[in-house]
């Protein structure tokens, strides 16, 4: 059984990478992680969602790198200016950790569970993997029964070299890298949880309820 020491080890052992190196082009081109919902950078919320499950928390941004530093953690950006993806932000992040686990999570996921970093490593251990990757499950009939969301993932340091090669040899695809390392999918059904906010709707959406709640 895990108790409140074992928890606390783990988190030492984690640093926790917020992904916010896109181009935000559902957005309209702007830099998502600095854009405000209820008055504060979607990217403080994913801080103070992540910052108590981890050692350290680093960012990965290729825009607006002293408004990020402004946060007070490190800021690191992509290798190349390609902008290739999440992966490329990965890599950064996993040069960057002085810890044996990085756990990663997109600036657009304000909402993000509480007990994520717990519950992927918990799955990691107990199925000796090297990565673990968080998957909803869906509460309709009509939706996929799961969903992937490989953003949310955590991954052992070591697998870094492994990852510079698939880049290297233009591998993209974030599902098809992970797919090849000793993975793990961890289910939540917290679906709303993983809300991921891409458009200036979905953020003027996801604002509103809280102005009006009572
Ligand atoms: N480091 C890095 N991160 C990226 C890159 N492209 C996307 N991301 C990140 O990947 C996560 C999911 O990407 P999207 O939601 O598609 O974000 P986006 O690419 O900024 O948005 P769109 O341009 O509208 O697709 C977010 O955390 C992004 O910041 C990239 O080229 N480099
Ligand atoms: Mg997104």
């Amino acid at each position: 059984m895990q108790t409140d020491q074992t928890i606390a080890s783990n988190t030492d052992c984690i640093t926790g990478l917020i992904i916010a190196g896109g181009r935000g082009n559902r957005m309209g081109g702007v830099d998502k992680g600095l854009q405000l919902l209820n008055g504060v950078a979607m990217i403080s919320h994913v801080i103070a969602r992540l910052s108590p499950q981890v050692a350290t928390v680093i960012i990965n941004a290729n825009r607006n790198l002293f408004d990020y530093a402004a946060f007070g953690v490190p800021v690191y950006p992509d290798q190349n200016d390609d902008f290739a993806g999440p992966l490329a932000g990965i890599q950064a992040g996993l040069r960057h950790c002085s810890t044996p686990f990085l756990v990663t999570a997109p600036c657009d996921s304000p909402f993000l569970p509480n007990d994520l970093v717990q519950r992927l490593f918990t799955a990691l251990e107990t199925n000796e993997a090297d990565l673990a990757v968080a998957v909803t499950i869906a509460t309709t009939d009509t939706e996929k029964p799961t969903q992937a969301q490989p953003v949310f993932m955590l991954l052992k340091t070591s697998l870094s070299n492994g990852l510079d090669c698939y880049l290297q040899e233009g591998g993209r695809k974030i599902e098809n890298w992970y797919r090849r390392q000793r993975f793990v999918e961890v289910p939540f059904d917290d679906t709303a949880a993983f809300q991921n906010i891409n458009t200036m709707e979905e953020l003027l959406s996801v604002s509103a309820p809280a102005a009006n709640s009572n």
